[in-house]
């Protein structure tokens, strides 16, 4: 059975529709990519499968239960690393952990969290002190530190330079490894091609196309997504 299955699902805010009959499913332990342009309603999709949003129909299971019901009991076996999330940048490092770890029943080490993450040394550090990399990092270590089942990743390496898109990517895989299933939201080509099991392509509410990079390539006949991408949502 699927991890995370979507049937149907339909979202409105006021007349504009933001989702509109959305289905696919995600199978445990893939890094599964939602990738669209700005608007497409990733966000919108990804905040309902957290019981953060009330969609309007549709169906939606996650870890088998139901998002809009058994919120609660889904936080504890969530991650999230929302979009833009930002922290006061007097913050520290070991304070932002230690607090998110207090939410969960079963937190993580937060020790061994920060060695994970390449974060030791910042641990004393204040957030607005941190590189965009490093706080990058941390928002993945506050979204791994109830010890997730599911880890939902949103625009992930908006802002990084080359390398720290890189290590992030590293780390991500780190992540699956280790048996999270990680559902990512990006509107980077390379970044799902790269990291993806299987995707899932959004363009204005709807979903295009689902499958591996490799699949989604062959059925527009091109030979990278990005390519793949524009035959996909018709803008050839
Ligand atoms: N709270 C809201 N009220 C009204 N409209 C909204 C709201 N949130 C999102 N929208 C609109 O719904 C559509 C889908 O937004 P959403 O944030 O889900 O897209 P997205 O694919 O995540 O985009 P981005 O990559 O820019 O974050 C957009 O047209 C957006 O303007």
């Amino acid at each position: 059975m699927p991890l995370i299955e979507v049937s149907n699902l339909r979202k409105t805010y006021g007349e504009h529709v933001a989702v509109d009959d959305v289905s696919f499913h995600v199978e445990q332990g893939e890094i599964f990519g939602i990738l669209g342009t700005n608007g497409a309603g990733k966000t919108t999709t990804v905040e309902c499968l957290q019981g953060l949003r009330t969609p309007d129909s549709g169906t939606m299971s996650v870890l088998g239960l139901d998002p809009g019901k058994d919120h609660n009991a889904l936080r504890q076996r969530l991650g999230s690393q929302l979009q833009e999330s930002r922290l006061p940048d007097k913050f520290k490092v070991h304070e932002a952990l230690d607090l998110y770890a207090s939410f969960y029943a079963n937190p993580a080490d937060t020790g061994d969290l920060l060695v994970k993450l390449g974060l030791t040394e910042q641990r004393n550090k204040y957030f607005g002190k941190l590189s965009g990399g490093q706080k990058q990092r941390v928002s993945i270590a506050l979204a791994l530190v109830g010890r997730p089942e599911v880890a939902v990743l949103d625009e992930l390496t908006t802002g990084l330079d080359p390398h720290a898109r890189r290590d992030t990517w590293k780390l991500v895989e780190t992540v699956r490894d280790t048996g999270v299933t990680v559902l990512l939201v990006t509107h980077f080509m390379d970044e799902a091609e790269r990291l993806c099991d299987r995707l899932a392509i959004f363009d204005a509410g709807r979903v295009v196309a689902t499958g591996t990079p490799g699949e989604l390539r062959d059925r527009a006949g091109k030979s990278t997504l990005d390519d793949a991408f524009v035959t996909l949502t018709g803008r050839d």
